[in-house]
């Protein structure tokens, strides 16, 4: 039987997708309106302070095409705090003229694939850092969830593990490419959400995470054993430009 690899658990993650109801909120009067905005930016600026304690990070990115239009990225140490925060945004003023199309829920995520055996490595401050990030505040993102197949011969579970760890160096390889010009969070859902993985990419640019993605698929962990769900591509609302994102 094909051994597990042992995984390093950082952060709890929310991805929480709202659909903006732009006509409702046209018809608000525009005090109700302003009353909203003024709120979402309080809630922005209360949820900073906890990055700035380093109790948690969070991002909100508008999403480009019709799957959503804003992405709220969460992490907390505590999955019962993402439960509090979604709940706490569900009763704000402007979450009244959103509805909610997806959520992904997963907790940072790193495996010991590549890891010498023995070797603690998992009390290193870098990979703490890696743990429990600081999201980067980068302009465009892309976020998708995948699974590791399990059909006929190409099942990566009954994989041996020295074969799998081929394969993820093989992965990390291409991936290393893109130093600088991406960032990646991979997110495990195990048990807590309909697929595997959750991928988070960051970028200053769209156009290498289209590179990347499509360069991966040629590996061999990608072309033979990854299958991949919807995939959402956003820009970053920064909370100074949340009053301009809803003007109306
Ligand atoms: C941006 C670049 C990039 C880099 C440098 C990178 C490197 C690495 C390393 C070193 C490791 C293993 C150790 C760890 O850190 O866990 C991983 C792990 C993983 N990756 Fe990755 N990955 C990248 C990027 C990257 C992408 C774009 C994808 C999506 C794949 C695609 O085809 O669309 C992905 C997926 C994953 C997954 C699902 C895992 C966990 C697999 C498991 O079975 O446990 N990943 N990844």
């Amino acid at each position: 039987m094909a051994e597990a690899v042992e995984t390093m658990d950082g952060w709890y993650c929310l991805h929480d997708f709202r659909v903006m109801d732009w006509t409702s909120w046209k018809l608000a009067s525009e005090e109700n309106r302003q009353a909203a905005i003024e709120e979402f930016q309080n809630w922005m600026s209360d949820m900073e302070q906890v990055e700035e304690a380093n109790n948690g990070s969070q991002l909100v990115y508008k999403i480009i095409g019709h799957k959503a239009d804003i992405m709220f990225m969460i992490l907390r140490p505590t999955m019962d705090e993402l439960q509090e925060i979604e709940t706490a945004f569900d009763k704000t003023k402007i979450a009244s003229f959103m509805t909610k199309s997806f959520s992904y829920l997963s907790v940072v995520e790193l495996s010991k694939y590549m890891s010498k055996p023995g070797v603690d490595i998992e009390h290193k401050p870098e990979v703490q850092a890696r743990l429990k990030p600081i999201l980067p505040r980068w302009d465009y993102m892309c976020f998708y969830p995948m699974d590791k197949r399990r059909m006929n011969d190409d099942n990566w579970y009954s994989l041996e593990k020295d074969a799998r760890s081929k394969l993820m160096y093989e992965h990390s390889k291409t991936g290393r490419k893109y130093a600088g010009q991406i960032k990646q969070i991979i997110t495990g859902s195990f048990g807590f959400d309909d697929w595997e993985w959750g991928v988070t990419l960051f970028a200053h640019d769209p156009l290498p995470i289209k590179k990347l993605v499509y360069e991966m698929r040629f590996d061999e962990v990608s072309a033979r054993y990854g299958e991949f769900g919807d995939f959402y591509f956003g820009n970053i609302l920064e909370k100074d430009a949340a009053a301009n994102y809803f003007h109306i």
